[in-house]
């Protein structure tokens, strides 16, 4: 288990962690998601005892990391993938993590045929493509057996098969009981793997929920609609705790009544509707609803992913 408590760290006048509590629970994947700059890495630095918290903790298995008789074997970590030597092979870096741990040699074959890599062991590292090498940086973690895994941005780099295959991993890693935090900045990605969110923006905890309660809490569905007579129909929904977006002349977003409501409305009316369809909030919607004041730089306002859909007109009633 890894718990943060009151976890802080400033770089001088930055805050890179600001006051960050959640628990990453044995025999779940729990996926650490935020934007650039967020503060992941430097969450994931200071559990493994590589950065010193400016206040407050986090210890895996009740204690700081460097409180455990051989680390290696309480936690695994992918933080860097490049952090092997170039001309050593895959089977000389993992052999001399081993010599020095106590890992029997029989256990670096196991992880290099578990992570794939085993038909390219005795190849110089430098030679390896970024996706292999995040493979290697996979079989170091793996290599002390640990009971708790820390994976930074692990499909970086990697196809969409070598995607699937940490997928995979990490859920089998999970249903051996063991502890998975993981991190990334794609909610696809996480909605794939995670059973636990915790959200980070700007060094603060936006959200720590099992992934389906983060669905349900931002945010109603809403139904589009399409009709020839939008004004009418917007007459006719109008009322408390509704709000209608024009997208275009014949086209309306409706939160706040279902689809068979809106079609009673119009029915009563004599409104034709040509269209009546509800849209899912997805992940990626909660995401980036939870996220978008929290990213330290936006894209253009072209580019920016709510500025794009910026609506025409929106009429809202609330509380009347
Ligand atoms: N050693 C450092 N000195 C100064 N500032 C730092 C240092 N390390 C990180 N930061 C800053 O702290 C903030 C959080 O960085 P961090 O790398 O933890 O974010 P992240 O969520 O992992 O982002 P990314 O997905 O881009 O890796 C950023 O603004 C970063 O510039």
């Amino acid at each position: 288990m890894i718990q943060a408590q009151n976890l802080t760290k400033h770089y001088g006048d930055k805050t890179a962690v600001s006051g960050a509590t959640f628990t990453a629970q044995q025999g779940k994947v729990t996926g650490f998601l935020g934007p650039n700059g967020a503060g992941k890495s430097t969450t994931m630095r200071m559990a493994m005892g590589l950065d010193r918290p400016s206040e407050g903790s986090i210890t895996i298995n009740g204690k700081p990391l460097a409180e455990h008789k051989s680390p290696l074997r309480e936690v695994g970590a992918l933080l860097d993938a490049r952090a092997a030597h170039p001309n050593r092979s895959a089977k000389a870096h993992l052999s001399a993590i081993a010599a020095t741990h106590n890992i029997p040699k029989k256990r670096v074959d196991d992880v290099l045929e578990l992570t794939g890599i085993a038909g390219v062991a005795h190849k110089p590292i430098k030679g390896y493509s970024l996706g292999m090498g995040q493979r290697l940086g996979i079989a170091v973690a793996l290599l002390g057996d640990p009971e708790t895994l820390i994976f930074d941005e692990p499909v970086n780099g990697l196809d969409p098969e070598g995607v699937k295959w940490v997928r995979q991993l990490c859920r089998a890693l999970a249903a051996e009981g063991r502890t998975v935090f993981i991190s990334s900045h794609l909610m696809s990605e996480m909605a794939q793997t995670a059973d636990h969110l915790v959200v980070i923006g700007r060094g603060r905890i936006i959200a720590d929920a099992p992934i389906e309660h983060l669905l349900n809490s931002t945010g109603e569905n809403r139904v589009r609609v399409r009709t020839d007579a939008a004004e009418s129909l917007v007459q006719a929904l109008n009322g408390p705790g509704v709000t209608i977006v024009e997208r275009d002349s014949s086209l309306l977003e409706v939160q706040g009544l279902t689809p068979r409501q809106i079609g009673q409305l119009a029915l009563e009316r004599q409104i034709l509707l040509t269209e009546l369809t509800p849209i899912a909030v997805t992940l990626e919607d909660a995401y980036l609803n939870l996220t978008h004041s929290e990213v330290e730089y936006h894209s253009g306002d072209g580019l920016s992913p709510l500025t794009q859909d910026q609506p025409e007109t929106v009429h809202a009633m609330e509380g009347k």
